[in-house]
């Protein structure tokens, strides 16, 4: 089976436009995410709608409570068989662990990754919420925790990928959102283009509007597959 680099985030609010997004996309050049928006609009079916077209999800919910309720909501995830799926690493060290254990004894379960820092933060909005640091040293902190606590990868920036990749090993999934094949950034603020990070070490990249807002999102698609297998 082949394992496409690019995970395209369906950041639309109804399933008709999810479906009508994903089946102009292939599920060999490109798995999908579904995020906040669309689940709280569409829940688990759409899920299933989506994995029945070919596509392999990630299930992007970033689950940051305590760690009971985040262990059942992995597990839960895992019945709903998503590719893969997401916490807060800021969750800290007993939910990360209650995390990675809820999807341990399950055959077959999604990786299961940390979001370090949004890429939408600088370090002036981690100083003024009291994270120590800057990016990076915050992100290489929360990723080392997740490697320990048994996850299989984490969400950062691809501006932390390299430092990450020579830290944490080949094995540590690195998924980078944040990337854009033109200089416009929308509301993110640590980026690069595709070809950069996967250069930095990144294995998988949420792409989002540079595809989704394309006129013609399969164009898109095709354009940042050339640019990354060139
Ligand atoms: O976990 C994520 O996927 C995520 C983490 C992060 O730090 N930054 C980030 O942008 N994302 C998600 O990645 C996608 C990026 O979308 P675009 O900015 O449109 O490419 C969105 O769906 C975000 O929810």
């Amino acid at each position: 089976m082949s394992d496409p680099r690019i995970v395209v985030a369906l950041d639309v609010d109804s399933r008709q436009a999810a479906l009508t997004l994903a089946r102009q996309l292939d599920p060999t050049l490109c798995r999908v995410k579904v995020g906040k928006e669309l689940y709280v609009a569409e829940g688990p079916r759409l899920v299933q709608e989506l994995m029945a077209d070919g596509f392999e999800v990630f299930l992007d919910l970033k689950f940051h409570d305590i760690p009971n309720t985040v262990a059942g909501a992995c597990k839960a995830a895992a019945a709903l068989g998503v590719w893969m799926v997401n916490v807060h690493a800021l969750g800290g060290r007993a939910m990360l662990a209650a995390a990675a254990d809820a999807l341990s004894g399950i055959r077959q379960p999604p990786l299961l990754v940390a979001v370090t820092v949004l890429t939408s933060l600088g370090p002036a909005d981690l100083a003024e919420v009291g994270i120590a640091g800057s990016p990076e040293e915050a992100v290489l902190r929360l990723a080392t925790l997740a490697k320990r606590c048994g996850l299989d990868g984490v969400v950062c920036s691809p501006l932390e990928a390299a430092r990450l990749r020579s830290e944490l090993g080949p094995d540590f999934r690195l998924v980078t959102p944040g990337v854009r094949p033109t200089p416009r950034a929308d509301d993110q603020t640590r980026v690069a283009t595709p070809r950069g990070a996967l250069s930095a070490g990144a294995d998988y990249l949420v792409i989002g509007r540079p595809i989704t807002r394309a006129p013609d999102p399969r164009a898109a698609l095709l354009a940042i597959h050339r640019e990354i297998h060139a």
